[in-house]
């Protein structure tokens, strides 16, 4: 591994070490293997897979992770120093990192004179030497060392001249890497360039290749408790440093560490570093997408660069100067890191917004079209009624198909009915809905029973289309939201319901409105299933063509 070009900087991601420090975020040894995979495949050159002395299960992974060697990615077990008065080469913490079997390791010791004489309860030169000891041990293991110098920044406003004497004392041992940690993420990005810049000043940073070089490269390792790990990262990196740690959606400890899906793409794309190919940047979304999707967290919609709505245009204004040219309300193309933009239709919508959504269902409309006008206005109206179209995109390509005189009408409800026992002292209600539909021409009764009313009413609407929609058997209704929209009046409150269906391939959404819960629910379960149909009858056309 070499690094010459003097824009290279090399990313470390510690997701598995520091974003599993996390509240909430708890991953199995086969969840690990998988982000280690991922990551590999986005081109991280260093990933910090875990303490293998600290649990069982990390010590799994690395053992696991030999069997099933990474592409390209050096995987980096993380330990602490050797504890005071006590030898490196007993300490079994350190045998297990080199148990791991890899080529680098990192380790981490005290930069403030507060934690060695009050966290360690030992003393400033004890400390010294348990930083020597542990890198002289490791090397002398045939490791490559990376050292993370644990509250760097504050420790160097403390007393600058131990802090300094603790990295230098890392240098002279042999580590390969310096690592500035701003461990309580209280520091400010003025404080980091300053900081940063007398430590390059002191240990110097050459370029040159990692293996053959006495001295040290800097890197930097932020964390987000005052929201400035990823300005921080950048002023470090601007003043100088080559590695930058994160994790991907900025998981880590309390509020977070450096998020390298903002990080990346800010150093590649603004600043003109080289991290990751260019074919490797398009696929950040889906890697923060997939990260998420296996850690069991929600993904942040709204996060940077690879949020649902990074580029998720609602105003008509934006949308208007958008179409005509997507620089005017975007500060990078979406497509450079994966994510796509989208058109949100709401009542701040313009004409453009229902064009633009026209266009992305296949339909020619324009600005002059009465029915485009029309549809805006309806749209608006429904919104000041209480719908809520940006959630309900299948509802509102209903509306357009309708006000185009182009939605078909699979099948007309003609009536429905839904009875519901409560009886005393059972936890769940029995609930009955009887319905009559008519589909081309023809009367169908049917009635199902369901754990709740709208259950039940989804039952015998799907029992009476069957024989003519087989293909509705692989619907689902996959999620159902009511939200009470002015809760002041009591049973007059207008509901909302929101529910979303699936066909194992595509999820949608559809709306429903009323000052009764059933008929808002009713109205969504049945939009839901014609979206469906109205879905796979292009599917077919498409294919026949
Ligand atoms: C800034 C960071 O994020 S550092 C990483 C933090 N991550 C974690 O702590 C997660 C993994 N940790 C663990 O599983 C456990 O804490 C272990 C296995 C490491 C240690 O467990 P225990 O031996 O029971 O100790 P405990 O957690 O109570 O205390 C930490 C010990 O490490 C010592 N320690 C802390 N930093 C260092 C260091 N840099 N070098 C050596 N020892 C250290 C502390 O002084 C304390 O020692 P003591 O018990 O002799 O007083
Ligand atoms: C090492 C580390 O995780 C920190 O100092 O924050």
């Amino acid at each position: 591994m070499s690094i010459t070009p003097s824009s290279q900087l090399w990313l470390y991601d510690t997701t598995l070490r520091d974003g599993t420090q996390r509240e909430g975020l708890s991953v199995s040894i086969e969840d690990k293997l998988r982000i280690a995979h991922r990551l590999d495949e986005l081109g991280i050159p260093f990933i910090e897979g875990g303490w293998p002395g600290a649990n069982p299960k990390d010590v799994q992974f690395f053992w696991q992770l030999q069997e099933n060697p990474l592409k390209q990615a050096e995987i980096v077990p993380f330990c602490s120093t050797r504890r005071p008065h006590t030898q490196a080469s007993d300490e079994p913490m350190l045998q297990a990192i080199l148990a791991a079997g890899t080529r680098w390791v990192t380790i981490f010791g005290k930069s403030w004179d507060l934690h060695v004489t009050e966290g360690l309860k030992t003393s400033l030169d004890e400390n010294l030497a348990m930083i020597r000891d542990t890198i002289e041990y490791l090397r002398s293991q045939g490791r490559s060392v990376i050292y993370d110098a644990e509250h760097w920044f504050d420790g160097y406003k403390q007393n600058p001249d131990y802090a300094l004497q603790t990295i230098k004392t890392a240098a002279t041992a042999g580590a390969k890497w310096l690592v500035l940690c701003d461990t309580n993420g209280g520091t400010l990005p003025h404080e980091i360039t300053e900081i940063v810049s007398v430590v390059i000043q002191e240990i110097g940073n050459e370029e040159t290749t990692l293996t053959q070089s006495p001295i040290p490269q800097i890197g930097i390792h932020t964390h987000n408790d005052s929201e400035m790990a990823v300005a921080n990262a950048l002023a470090a990196v601007m003043a100088g440093a080559k590695m930058v740690q994160g994790t991907i959606n900025g998981y880590g400890e309390r509020c977070g560490n450096a998020n390298l899906c903002s990080l990346i793409p800010n150093l590649q794309l603004k600043l003109g570093y080289s991290c990751i190919g260019e074919h490797q940047l398009n696929q950040l979304t889906e890697t923060s997408r997939f990260v998420s999707e296996v850690v069991n967290l929600a993904p942040d919609e709204h996060a940077p660069f690879v949020g649902r709505s990074a580029f998720a245009h609602k105003g008509g204004i934006h949308v208007s100067a958008v179409e005509r040219n997507p620089l005017t309300y975007e500060h990078i193309q979406p497509e450079q890191v994966g994510n796509r933009r989208r058109i949100v239709i709401s009542e701040q919508s313009g004409l453009s917004n229902v064009l633009a959504k026209a266009k992305s269902l296949g339909m020619e409309l324009n600005k002059n079209d009465p029915q485009a006008k029309q549809i805006l206005q309806k749209m608006k109206k429904l919104e000041s009624e209480g719908y809520q179209f940006e959630a309900a995109e299948a509802s509102f390509a209903l509306l357009m198909y309708e006000a185009l005189k182009l939605r078909k009408q699979f099948f007309e409800v003609k009536g429905f009915q839904v009875n519901c026992d409560l009886v005393e002292g059972k936890e769940t209600t029995n609930s009955l809905a009887t319905i009559k539909v008519a589909v081309n021409g023809k009367n169908i009764l049917e009635a199902a029973e369901g754990n709740g009313p709208v259950a039940a009413l989804d039952a015998a609407l799907r029992k009476a289309l069957i024989n003519f929609y087989p293909q509705i058997a692989d619907f689902e209704l996959t999620d159902y939201k009511v939200r009470i929209l002015n809760g002041n009046t009591g049973t007059a409150a207008i509901t909302r319901a929101l529910v979303e269906s699936g066909n194992g391939q595509q999820r949608w959404t559809t709306i429903g409105v009323s000052d009764n819960i059933l008929e808002a629910s009713y109205q969504a379960v049945v939009e839901g299933l014609e979206y469906g149909l109205l879905l796979y009858f292009q599917a077919e056309k498409v294919l026949k063509v």
